[in-house]
């Protein structure tokens, strides 16, 4: 019997580059990645990565449609009964200064020098539809770098 942890996951993608964060703690620490984070009760999945991205002290002056919503994927670990439904969205507005927190370093990067290297295996299989596309995916993990199974699929909409 799964149980589901809705989590969110904001991108920041411009012309030639994109803005990722170099997880400082916690899951996935050591990684580079969107930015965001679970979802509280009472809140919506987008006043969560609206909440997880910008910093307290810019939320009021940025617009709602700041983002818009381009991919859900669902991790399940062998061994886990919590299945991490992940809410991808791009914020490529976005035309704030990121900066450092406890839990991210931010950094932009080359579109074409993704530190894939550097992030969840899985990152390099999805990021070129989230660039064209909106898409579904599942991928299914034993232990944090192997994928034993997965599905992606790109969607006219979520
Ligand atoms: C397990 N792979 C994976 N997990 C993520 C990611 N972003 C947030 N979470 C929880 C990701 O890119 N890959």
């Amino acid at each position: 019997m799964f149980t589901n942890k809705l989590l969110t996951l904001v991108l920041v993608v411009q012309p030639g580059r994109v803005l990722l964060g170099m997880k400082k703690r916690w899951f996935g620490a050591g990684k580079w990645n969107g930015f965001g984070g679970k979802v509280q009760p009472g809140e919506t999945i987008e006043e969560a990565a609206r909440r997880l991205f910008l910093p307290e002290n810019c939320r009021r002056k940025v617009a709602s449609q700041w983002m818009h919503k381009i991919g859900n994927i669902t991790f399940e670990f062998i061994g886990e009964t919590e299945l991490l439904d992940t809410h991808v969205f791009r914020a490529d507005n976005y035309n704030g200064e990121p900066t450092e927190s406890d839990e991210m370093r931010p950094q932009w990067f080359d579109s074409d020098k993704i530190p894939f290297g550097q992030m969840w295996v899985d990152d390099i299989l999805w990021f070129p539809l989230m660039l064209q596309k909106k898409f579904f995916g599942y991928f299914k993990f034993q232990g944090h770098d192997l994928i034993i199974d997965h599905k992606l699929e790109e969607v006219e909409k979520l």
